[in-house]
This record gives C-alpha cells, sequence and structure tokens, in this order.
C-alpha cells in the first residue's frame, strides 16, 4: 500500500542524515520538506527563532504540544543542558511512531518523553503521571482550537510559575486569534511577535513569545 508523508519524511531522514548528528537531521528534513514534499514541521526560519527563544532560556522543564514528526522536538532537544527533560504530546498515533524514529536517530531519546494522546486529557495527569512542578517553556504547536483552552487548562492546573515561557507557532497561519486576543490583553502575560513565514513557503506566519508574570 502506498507509503505516508510522515513515513517518507523519515526515510529521507535514514538516507541523508547521519545517526546521533541533530544538526544533520534538521537539515534533511528541511531539505525533504523545501524540494520534495511539504510538510507542517516549524521549519528552519520559525525554528531559529525557536532556537534563540530556547538558547536564551535553558530551560529544564519544557512542554511540547504537537509532536508531528518531532522536527522542533530534536531542535529544542539538542539544545537543552544534561538533565533537562522535554514532554511532547502527539495525537496521531501515527504521527507518534515516526516522530519516536525520528527522535531515536537524532540520539535524543535520553532527553524527550513522547506521550500519545489529546492535550486536554495530559494536561491535567502532568504532576501525578510525571512528578512536574511546574514548566520552564510550553511550545505550542498542536490544534490551532487548543491552545487557549489549554493555556487556561495550565494555569489552572498550576503548571506555570512566573517566568514560565510560552511559543506559540502558527499565530498567523492558520491563526490563532482567540489566544493572541487572550495573551495580548491579559495582565498575566507579557507578549511579544516574532514576524516569520509559514514553513517553506513566503506566506506569512509568525511566532508570539508570552511570558507568564503569575
Ligand atoms: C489536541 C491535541 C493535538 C495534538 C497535535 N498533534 N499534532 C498536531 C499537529 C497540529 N499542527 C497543525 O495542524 C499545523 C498546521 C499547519 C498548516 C496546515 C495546512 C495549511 F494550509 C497551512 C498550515 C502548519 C503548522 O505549522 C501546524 O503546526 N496537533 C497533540 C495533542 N493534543
Ligand atoms: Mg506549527
Amino acid at each position: 500500500t502506498k507509503s505516508t508523508r510522515p513515513q517518507r519524511l523519515l526515510k529521507a531522514v535514514q538516507k541523508h542524515s547521519t545517526r546521533g548528528d541533530p544538526q544533520s537531521v534538521i537539515s534533511a528534513i528541511d531539505h525533504f520538506c523545501r524540494h520534495r514534499e511539504w510538510a507542517m514541521n516549524v521549519g528552519d526560519e520559525k525554528g531559529s527563532i525557536l532556537d534563540s527563544v530556547v538558547s536564551e532560556l535553558n530551560p529544564e522543564k519544557v512542554l511540547e504540544l504537537g509532536t508531528y514528526c518531532g522536527y522542533s522536538t530534536v531542535r529544542i532537544a539538542r539544545l537543552l543542558p544534561p538533565g533537562a527533560r522535554l514532554i511532547t504530546l502527539e495525537f496521531n498515533a501515527d504521527y507518534a511512531a515516526i516522530a519516536r524514529q525520528v527522535i531515536a536517530w537524532a540520539g535524543l531519546e535520553d532527553k524527550v518523553q513522547l506521550v500519545e494522546g489529546a492535550s486536554g486529557d495530559w494536561i491535567p495527569r502532568m504532576k501525578e503521571h510525571f512528578g512536574i512542578e511546574t514548566f520552564d517553556f510550553v511550545f505550542l504547536d498542536h490544534w490551532k482550537d487548543r491552545y487557549l483552552p489549554d493555556t487556561k487548562l495550565m494555569e489552572d492546573c498550576g503548571l506555570l510559575r512566573k517566568g514560565t515561557v510560552l511559543l506559540a507557532d502558527n499565530v498567523i497561519c492558520p491563526g490563532v486569534p482567540d489566544y493572541l486576543e487572550y495573551v495580548r490583553n491579559s495582565l498575566s502575560y507579557k507578549s511579544c511577535y516574532f514576524k516569520s513565514h509559514l514553513e517553506y513557503t513566503k506566506a506569512e506566519d509568525g511566532l508570539e513569545k508570552s511570558v507568564f508574570l503569575g
């Protein structure tokens, strides 16, 4: 039967990158998505902005909502200090199966815990199931209609602390208007917009960085 796009992306990683070398995995995925088939990774342009936010923050506890094939998981995990942990949630079992292999190929499986399931179900279980107190950094890259409810859920579950940084992908395309309105007007957040482009295209998109003020 016909292969899926994530399966073809994984094949390209295994063919064109070096096992244990995260940068080569990132380059192989970007090359595949630019020259073979578009895929919804955060991409190289927004990925560089993600890198700078993570490098400046040096987070110990990271939550990623929306793994897809693990591209941004690899981008983040490769920058984390020893002992730091990244929990990433993926709803789609087929995407999760590919992402596990991409993360393992990059040699980052010791820093990453991939959980299959819906954000709304897992966020309330973070403390008791993973022993997490609060997150230092959250990358929102999942279903766009879940950014706002899940942010409120993280607040209610006490998963955010003074200084926790939320970075949201796709705030223009596909767009998250309700989330933007909330973090830009709430007295509990200090927000700023990083203008960029939708991965591998000329369409406008950007990342919104929001610091929780407690
Ligand atoms: C509920 C829940 C959900 C998840 C979850 N896991 N994986 C995802 C993927 C979500 N991502 C996207 O849909 C997405 C789409 C585009 C896009 C598509 C088509 C266009 F034409 C233009 C842009 C671009 C992007 O950059 C995206 O990130 N969600 C995990 C846990 N719980
Ligand atoms: Mg995205």
